[in-house]
């Protein structure tokens, strides 16, 4: 039988555990796992009816908005807007193609109805308090898993890591709807047109993944997903792909599927990798049988591929005809000016010092060297430009020869 993760599902709001009960499991999974399942059968967090309203605001993103639209909302250094087919590359290294995915990347709202950026006209005005709440609600619940970080790892003070996340203070704290567009199986002709026309991917089976193998930036990330749209696999400890169900085993009837929390590479710095930033990928639905990686080499392919300009895609080759994904991630990211200097906690001071002594090998566990998390930087923004200069070559490049 094909492998599945093992990731824990914690109930954060469990009346039957002690809060230092609750805050020692989450530890531990972020340290043993990198990701944890916070189941979401209550009101107390996030509503699933908030979660419905925003998954409908994608479909007006995405597929109720056009191409034209969309452009003049294009993202820039800032790291806010939208960013069409192709223009991400998760993977640098080992994608030829950008990732096949369009994204919405919203910014902080100072006040409910007023934006830091520009929405196409089909997010009406009266919209904008929806995406600002639901935006505060993913800081809040963020928060309240920061500070029991804290008391898991028993950081004095435990709000060690939650302050440094004040949304009042300028950040990198981004909401980003995600779209994964349908998939058209092309003619061969169509495929010829689509491969000329497309950037050379063609030669030897592009690299065609809904989104490259990466670990995240942030410190941690909510990520929100709907039942019957599968593709996120993680890359565990022996080097494995393996699938990360949508509502695992005893969360089919809450009212919405469990909320998935996974580290980032900044909160995985600072924590000299005590807590672990895993890498995990999106693939299409025919390629996510799980399978052995030396490396985080993308395993999916398929010959070509090119954008219609009308929210579907078309791929050339074996891969499976699909429905479209959506997805929702609340990237958080501490105060820009934040230090990430050493964690006030004997358990990380004892796991940096022991690391220290096996020559830092390895942050992600055996044979999954995670370069973004080692590498030294000061402060949290310096640690996020790093990471967006790499994703987003051509944004950058253009910036800097304008
Ligand atoms: O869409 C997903 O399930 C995951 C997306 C993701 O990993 C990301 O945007 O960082
Ligand atoms: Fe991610």
């Amino acid at each position: 039988m094909a492998p599945t993760s093992t990731i824990p599902v914690i109930d954060i709001n469990a009346s039957h555990l002690s809060r230092s009960e609750i805050a020692r499991s989450l530890a531990e999974a972020a340290i043993e796992h990198g990701f944890v399942y916070i189941r979401n059968n209550s009101d107390i967090d996030i509503p699933a009816s908030d979660i419905d309203a925003a998954f409908d605001l994608s479909k007006k993103l995405f597929v109720g908005t056009s191409v034209e639209e969309k452009q003049k909302c294009a993202i820039g250094t800032n790291n806010r807007g939208w960013s069409g087919m192709h223009s991400e590359t998760l993977d640098p290294k080992n994608q030829r193609v950008g990732d096949f995915k369009e994204a919405f990347n919203f910014g902080p709202f100072p006040t409910p109805t007023t934006p830091s950026q520009s929405l196409p006209p089909t997010i009406h005005p009266a919209l904008t308090p929806q995406i600002s709440l639901f935006r505060t609600k993913c800081h809040t619940l963020c928060l309240r898993l920061l500070h029991l970080f804290g008391e898991g790892l028993e950081v004095s003070p435990p709000s060690y890591f939650a302050d440094s996340h004040d949304p009042a203070r300028e950040s990198g704290t981004i909401l980003r709807h995600l779209y994964y567009p349908p998939v058209i199986k092309s003619s061969p002709a169509a495929a010829a047109a689509a491969a000329a026309e497309n950037d050379g991917s063609s030669e030897e089976g592009g690299n065609d993944i809904r989104a490259g193998a990466h670990s995240d930036y942030g410190s941690v990330t909510l990520l929100f997903r709907l039942r019957g749209q599968p593709g996120l696999e993680v890359l565990t400890r022996s080097n494995e792909w393996v699938p990360v169900p949508v509502a695992p085993e005893g969360t089919e009837n809450d009212p919405s599927p469990p909320i998935l929390v996974n580290i980032g590479d900044l909160l995985s710095y600072w924590t000299g990798g005590l807590l672990r930033s895993t890498v995990h990928r999106v693939v299409f639905p025919s390629s996510s049988s799980s399978s052995s990686s030396s490396s985080t080499t993308t395993s999916t392919s398929s010959p070509s591929s090119a954008t219609n300009g009308n929210g579907t895609a078309t791929v050339a080759g074996e891969t499976d005809t699909s429905s479209p994904r959506y997805s929702i991630a609340f990237f958080c990211h501490p105060a820009g000016d934040t230090e990430l200097g050493a964690v006030p906690s004997e358990r990380v001071k004892k796991h940096v010092s022991a690391r220290e002594g096996r020559g830092k090998a390895e942050v992600g566990g055996p044979g999954v060297k995670n370069p973004y998390a080692e590498r030294r930087v000061v402060t949290a923004d310096e640690h996020l430009q790093m990471r967006l200069r790499a994703s987003y070559l051509a944004l950058y490049n253009a910036d800097e020869t304008a």
